[in-house]
């Protein structure tokens, strides 16, 4: 049955009111947030670009160049490479095909090192690439093992068929904003010429604005390409970048890693196609630019740190009804101890209060993102405390 225009919209419209909105500031599991008020109209105006085909876009794919170099600013490098893809999950398998393609030639599976924090991103890479994961015991603070990553690597570098081709590492993981220790992970992989990919999807808009004051005494913050072994980074626009879906991110530290991506692709203005996905919208790519162009450093460093002030206010009012968070937040993320998290969650969400859970410790998971306010704040403790009471 064919409708007008104003059908069209009005039957739209009823399927839009069905949508939760972040301003209601129920959504506590998101790590997307209101889009910044600019890219509407960025939106509109480049709705029809596409990136799988820059040659008749150039304006469009010179933004994404522009983009690409901001990044690399604020992420020590001057020299980066890369593109602003669907997202973080893109962004990581694009990282995996480079590990895959590094190591082509060996009659073995690539070996990885990968986090059990590990977003799971990672496994939908590991399936379709056929990858051998190995995944090192977590401290304490929910980070990998460095020792442990140094003996294996020592113990199983001298045999070829044993050799580790790759390490992921994550700074902000998706369940409880923890930071590996990249700084050391580093020096191995220096040390041992090792692909070393950093996920930073969330945390590569949070840490570089993160003022002193909300770091904790001997954790370390470093992620970057001012770390040798840093190959490459995914860093989502989309995120605490402030920049409508799709907005992924991935850096890589200058442009001889394209070689392992390109596919040969005759029908297009270019000769070849490195991204996985093939039409892509310009949209994301001119939003991000605009923002981050609107905003600058310092907008970026008050928005954590309005963020992170609601952490630790959540964490004080978490405590004062009893309620513990895992760990000390590293980021704009909390999670709360639950003797029972899928219960509690579910009994949130029939009050209409969306949080999410953990999986690597029984913990309700609260990201602390743009949207979400002290007001806010009150009454989701107070409803908390009413599920736990009842
Ligand atoms: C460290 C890391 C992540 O936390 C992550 C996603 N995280 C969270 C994605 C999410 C966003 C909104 C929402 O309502 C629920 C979930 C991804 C994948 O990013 P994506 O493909 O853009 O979803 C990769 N790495």
């Amino acid at each position: 049955m064919i409708m007008d225009e104003k059908e069209v919209l009005e039957a739209l419209k009823k399927y839009r009111e069905m949508d939760l909105k972040y301003e209601d500031g129920r959504i506590l599991g998101s790590m997307c947030t209101k889009p910044h008020p600019i890219s509407r109209k960025i939106s509109e105006m480049f709705f029809e670009t596409n990136l799988g085909d820059p040659g008749l876009f150039k304006g469009t794919k010179k933004i994404e160049d522009e983009v690409i170099h901001m990044m690399g600013n604020f992420l020590n490098n001057d020299n980066p490479f890369g593109y602003i893809i669907s997202g973080g999950t893109e962004a990581n398998i694009t990282a995996m095909r480079i590990i895959k393609n590094l190591s082509i030639k060996k009659e073995r599976l690539p070996k990885v090192i990968v986090p059990e924090t590990a977003h799971f991103s990672f496994e939908k890479a590991r399936e379709m690439m056929d990858l051998e994961y190995i995944k090192p015991p977590l401290t304490n603070c929910y980070t990998m093992d460095v020792k442990y990553i140094k003996d294996y690597i020592e113990d199983n570098n001298k045999n070829d068929n044993k050799k580790i081709d790759g390490i992921v590492a994550i700074a902000g993981c998706t369940e409880l904003g923890t930071i590996d220790n990249i700084k050391e992970i580093s020096k191995i992989a220096e040390e041992n010429k090792i692909y070393l990919h950093v996920d930073a999807a969330f945390g590569g808009f949070v840490i570089p604005f993160l003022e002193e004051k909300y770091k904790m005494d001997n954790y370390n913050y470093e992620f970057d390409f001012s770390l040798n072994a840093v190959s490459s980074i995914t860093i989502d626009p989309h995120k605490m970048g402030l920049a409508p879906i799709p907005a992924g991110g991935i850096i890589f530290r200058d442009s001889s890693f394209k070689k392992y991506l390109d596919v040969e692709a005759p029908y297009l203005t270019d000769t070849h196609q490195a991204t996985l996905i093939g039409t892509r919208t310009g949209i994301g790519v001119a939003s991000a630019w605009g923002v981050m162009k609107l905003l600058g450093k310092e907008g970026y460093k008050n928005i954590v740190s309005k963020c992170m002030d609601n952490t630790h206010y959540l964490v004080k009012k978490a405590k004062e009804y009893g309620f513990e968070p895992v760990i000390n937040p590293v980021l704009n993320i909390v999670a709360l101890k639950d003797d029972n998290p899928s219960e509690t969650c579910l009994k949130l969400r029939q009050i209409g209060w969306y949080v999410s859970i953990c999986k690597c410790v029984g913990a309700l998971r609260i990201i602390l993102m743009p949207h979400v306010k002290k007001e806010h704040i009150d009454e989701f403790i107070g409803a908390l405390a009413s599920v736990k009471k009842n």
